[in-house]
């Protein structure tokens, strides 16, 4: 049966600091490393062995991503990395502490900016210290200058329509690492859910969800694997 495991990278230095984060690539916490290891001794327990990988070109992501292959020894599994499932572009907000922000623009600005389906966050200035035109992983792309849910689910949905959904039903067990908003993404077209009722679902770090998916391949009830 195809079988799907989505981790979200585990805690990043900017998630430990309170920073908007966006495309801005920063590490793992050492708590962070302890929770993708142990998403891999999670799946290795349940025997739940990926056999092929997908993640973002974001070193949080990428590093998960190998702690918990490592851990489950599938290190050797063939894996693709694309910008599309990074995480949702910040705009002018990236690199900003989110307590100081609250404390300028108001609690309801910054919900919305953050959890709104629809309303992008400002747009990252031209010359900023966080623009990334200039990284070479990014060659050839236009890069957001900010991003929505909805501007970030017309991004991964594609890709996973045609690059990831395919290889799954080849009947492989796939694992994607990605980030908070990239797999928020993907859960909502996964699991059928509202433009609404999306803003209020929260993924953890480093804890593996998993979809088993039928004949035609229907996805059924994503759980998360450490219930199952
Ligand atoms: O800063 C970010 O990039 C994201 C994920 O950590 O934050 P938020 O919870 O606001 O979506």
């Amino acid at each position: 049966m195809p079988t799907l495991i989505l981790v979200r990278h585990g805690q990043s230095q900017w998630n430990l600091e309170n920073r908007f984060t966006g495309w801005w690539d920063v590490d793992l916490t050492d708590l962070g490393v302890e929770e993708a290891k142990a998403a891999g001794r999670l799946l290795a327990e349940k025997g739940v062995m990926p056999t092929r990988a997908f993640t973002s070109v974001q070193t949080r992501a990428i590093r998960t991503l190998h702690l918990a292959l490592a851990e489950a020894d599938r290190l050797w599994i063939p894996e693709t990395k694309d910008w599309r499932l990074n995480e949702r572009h910040y705009g002018g907000l990236t690199g900003l502490d989110k307590q100081e922000t609250r404390e300028k623009h108001g609690d309801e600005q910054v919900h919305i900016w953050r959890r709104s389906f629809d309303v992008p966050p400002p747009a990252m200035d031209a010359g900023s210290k966080y623009d990334l035109s200039g990284d070479p992983r990014y060659a050839g792309i236009t890069i957001p200058n900010t991003e929505s849910l909805k501007l970030t689910i017309e991004r991964v949905l594609p890709y996973w329509q045609s690059d990831i959904l395919p290889v799954l039903a080849s009947g492989e067990t796939v694992i994607i690492s990605a980030h908070g908003n990239s797999l928020r993404a993907l859960v909502k077209h996964l699991s059928g859910i509202s433009d609404d009722d999306i803003t209020g679902l929260e993924i953890p770090t480093g804890q593996p969800i998993i979809y088993e998916f039928d004949d035609t391949m229907t996805p059924g009830e994503r759980y998360y694997l450490k219930d199952g």
